[in-house]
């Protein structure tokens, strides 16, 4: 089932095409990660979606309510985790998350529940009482997800949410997303992180230049692209017979030396480990080491936009 469907979508900002018939669909339960250069459309993307900006063409469904902006009743089921932070600085952590889940018509005994839940959930039950201001950074980015959490919404949309963090507060973060995701909550997760995709996301669409490019799990892009692997290998004896035989091997494409280290391009999907092991026993003297690189998003990344993906983002985490 789709929660959300984007058909077409057109956003200018005068000559520039920020959306350009932009198509996207998010299935109940997934993680879906949505990656693209600075200025690929992302913000764009989830500003009309959210209704927070109204575009020139196409159509947004939500929920299976048609969306723009001014329309309240899709928005009570997505919590959105914007770039900068929307704290109150003079509200504690808990008055905070009162307030935000207040506006989703939320009193009483409930919401209370709520607000704790969600402080027990991002990891700051313990500073409940404190003002965000004396925060860390990471912990402030924490309380902008838990404002965006409290009335349990169905589709959690995340807008680079670990730009410019510390890798403690990050991997606290990456694991809240894990677990909303286990609960039931469909996430939408925007990043320049490569990493993070990878490790989260059931499903990637890249975006570049105001549409998407490629779509699928990390498996189906490298598939698709037809992406060589490559393995490296360590041999006792690299002798010129070994190398031969080694690129003798249907499905290796080119072997290289670098003293007793070979490295062994492959075509994609080859199965061709056991007889390069087998080559190297008889020919190279035994294997002292192996090691084999998938191509990562990034290679995936770099082949269909030509583009690093963090050009100049500014707000690494390390
Ligand atoms: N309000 C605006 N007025 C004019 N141009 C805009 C406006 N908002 C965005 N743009 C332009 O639209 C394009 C897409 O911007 P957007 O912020 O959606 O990209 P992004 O993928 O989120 O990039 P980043 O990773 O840098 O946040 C960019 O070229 C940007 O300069």
């Amino acid at each position: 089932m789709n929660l959300v469907r984007l058909e077409r979508l057109v956003k200018r900002y005068g000559d520039l095409m920020a959306l350009d018939h932009m198509e996207l669909d998010i299935r109940a339960g997934e993680i879906l990660g949505l990656l693209g250069p600075n200025g690929a459309g992302k913000t764009t993307l989830i500003h009309a979606l959210t209704g927070l900006i109204a575009v020139d063409s196409g159509t947004i469904e939500l929920f299976g309510h048609a969306m723009r902006p001014g329309k309240l009743e899709p928005k009570r089921h997505f919590g959105l985790v914007t770039q900068e932070l929307t704290l109150f600085y003079d509200l504690t952590a808990r008055e905070n998350l009162a307030f935000f889940g207040g506006i989703y018509g939320l009193k009483g005994k409930a919401l209370q529940k709520r607000v704790e839940r969600t402080l027990q959930l991002v990891g700051l039950e313990e500073r409940a009482d404190q003002f965000p201001g004396k925060f860390s950074g990471g912990m402030q980015r924490r309380l902008n997800i838990a404002a965006a959490l409290v009335h349990e919404p169905r589709l959690l949309i995340m807008d680079e949410p670990t730009v410019g963090i510390d890798p403690q507060s990050r991997s606290y973060i990456l694991d809240t997303v894990r677990e909303l995701n286990r609960q039931g909550t469909t996430v939408l997760y925007t990043t320049h992180y490569m990493e993070e995709v990878q490790a989260l996301a059931s499903r990637i669409v890249i975006m570049d230049d105001g549409h998407a490019i490629a779509n699928g799990t990390v498996d189906e892009l490298i598939a698709r692209i037809q992406l060589e692997e490559k393995l490296q290998m360590e041999v006792s004896e690299p002798t010129e017979q070994l190398i031969e035989q080694l690129q003798a091997i249907g499905g290796v494409k080119q072997v290289k030396q670098e003293g007793r280290r070979l490295l062994v391009s492959i075509r994609p999907g080859a199965d061709v480990l056991e007889p390069l092991l087998a080559a190297a026993r008889t020919y190279g003297g035994g294997v002292r080491y192996v090691n084999a690189d998938k191509p990562t998003l990034e290679d995936i990344f770099l082949t269909l936009t030509g583009k690093q993906l963090r050009d100049g983002d500014g707000g690494e985490a390390e």
